[in-house]
């Protein structure tokens, strides 16, 4: 049985400005205000498992534990194909300089081993999106999306965030670095956890 959830008051389980813009989007239309973590000042808990799932539970339960309010995260990243799903849940760990991030370098990364490896074109890959919506009492819920879609060089595209400007969704002739956010929305891994998310906890 899915836990509906009924209060009016969530708390957003990212220190990511680019997730925050896009989850609060979708969450505000259904009445529910949104709090972050960083308005809290709760600290970023360290993201030690192997799964999307498992980051996500511990973003979300940290979240949830240290404010009393449920609290919904959001682990994601991008899985290339020809480098055997890397670089998967270890995204952001890619873009990691010791001084903040660079999603250049780590976009020129992939394509540098892309490149290494002569992988044919189109260089399919997938964006996932992992959703966890976790209660002060340790109950959860989780939810997964994903789209398919190629990983292209140059980067195109100033919208968006992180691996944007290198991903272009299938049957789309633009990246989601060129797109219109609320066109992005509507076809995103995001979006995707996000309708089930709806569908199981908000409405169900
Ligand atoms: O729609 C997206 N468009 C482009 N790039 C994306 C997207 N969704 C995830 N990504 C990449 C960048 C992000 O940094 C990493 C996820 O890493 P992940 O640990 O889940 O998020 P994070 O550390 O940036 O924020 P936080 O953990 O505080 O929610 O994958
Ligand atoms: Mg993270």
């Amino acid at each position: 049985m899915v836990r509906r959830f009924t209060g009016d008051r969530l708390v957003i389980a990212s220190h990511n400005a680019g997730k925050l813009r896009e989850i609060a989007a979708l969450v505000e239309p259904f009445g529910v205000a949104c709090t972050s973590a960083g308005d809290l000042g709760l600290a970023e808990p360290e993201e030690t498992e192997s799964t999307f799932a498992g980051n996500a539970r511990i973003k979300a339960h940290f979240a949830a534990r240290e404010s009393g309010l449920p609290a919904l995260s959001d682990d994601s990243g991008i899985e290339v194909e020809a480098l055997d799903n890397a670089p998967g849940v270890y995204t952001a760990d890619w873009a990691e300089t010791g001084n903040g991030r660079d999603f250049p370098m780590a976009m020129e990364k992939v394509w540098r081993l892309l490149e290494e490896k002569a992988a044919p074109e189109p260089r399919r890959a997938r964006f996932v999106c992992t959703l966890c919506l976790a209660w002060p009492d340790g109950h959860d819920e989780i939810f997964r999306g994903q789209v398919s879609g190629r990983v292209v060089w140059p980067m195109r595209g100033e919208q968006g965030f992180g691996f944007d400007p290198v991903f272009q969704p299938d049957g789309h002739a633009e990246t989601f670095g060129e797109m219109d956010p609320a066109q992005k929305h509507a076809m995103s891994h995001r979006a995707e956890a996000f309708r089930l998310l709806v569908d199981g906890c908000f409405r169900g």
